[in-house]
């Protein structure tokens, strides 16, 4: 389905993340498709709505990179938990789950019926220090489970995606990597790069098939969704 095949940059794209996990699985998924060098650099946290958090880390990687950055957030988001503010339902259960408290996280959803959640990952390409960045999001359905499975990447032992009776962590990397959030980000990232680029005049290349705009709809002129319905 992809319209674009590789990315001509005249510099190499470096990936800024300081989670070994991630970037484990971005090389996994994107295998030679994109060839990046990765490296930790030290960013404020930021506040708001995923994709201006994403943008605005995607900026001052570029300024501090001086050259083509992309950046990765994620989060699982809890439906239950929807009406509370977000930020801070999500820094208590974040913090919850860097302490590897699943128990803890669990006894809490307990007193919601709606187990359900989903994945978010939400990628942002800044082509240099003055461009503006470009936003891929990935987005899997599924509900939170007592923990279940390795647990060596993050909320990935609580998480079991729609449609399968395996947790994150249970599966086989290879199946994670097939219907992930990062998966499914980083596919409109390949599908659609060029095609977003081109629009704004900062990519000369020519898109040879639109078969892949049917599999995203655009929300705001930048930025790209691919969401897959629940299957229950
Ligand atoms: O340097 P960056 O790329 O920001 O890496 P990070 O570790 O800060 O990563 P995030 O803020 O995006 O992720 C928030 C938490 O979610 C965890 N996480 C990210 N992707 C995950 C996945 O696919 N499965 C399970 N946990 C994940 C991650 O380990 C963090 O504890
Ligand atoms: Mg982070």
């Amino acid at each position: 389905m992809a319209a674009t095949r590789g990315l001509v940059l005249t510099h190499p794209v470096t990936f800024v993340t300081g989670n070994a996990k991630k970037l484990e699985e971005v090389r996994a998924i994107m295998g030679q498709s994109l060839p990046f060098q990765s490296l930790k650099l030290d960013l404020p946290e930021l506040q708001g709505e995923p994709e201006e958090i994403s943008k605005e880390k995607a900026r001052l990687a570029a300024i501090q990179v001086n050259g083509p950055v992309l950046v990765e957030d994620t989060c699982l988001c809890f439906n239950s938990l929807k009406g509370l503010p977000g930020i801070c339902a999500v820094l208590v259960l974040v913090n919850l789950m860097l302490q590897h408290h699943f128990a803890g996280l669990n006894n809490l959803l307990m007193a919601y019926e709606d187990k359900s959640a989903y994945a978010l990952c939400v990628f942002s390409l800044a082509l240099g220090p003055n461009v503006e960045p470009v936003t891929f999001l990935g987005k899997t359905p599924g509900k939170i489970v007592p923990a279940r499975g390795p647990n060596d990447f993050g909320w990935d032992p609580i998480f079991q995606p729609d449609g399968y009776d395996q947790t994150y962590a249970e599966m086989p990397k290879e199946e994670k990597n097939k219907i992930s959030h990062r998966f499914r980000a980083l596919s409109m990232f390949r599908s659609c790069i060029g095609l977003v680029l081109s629009k704004r005049g900062l990519w000369n290349h020519q898109v040879r098939s639109t078969e892949s705009l049917d599999t995203f709809r655009a929300s705001g002129e930048y930025t790209v969704a691919v969401e897959f319905d629940r299957q229950e």
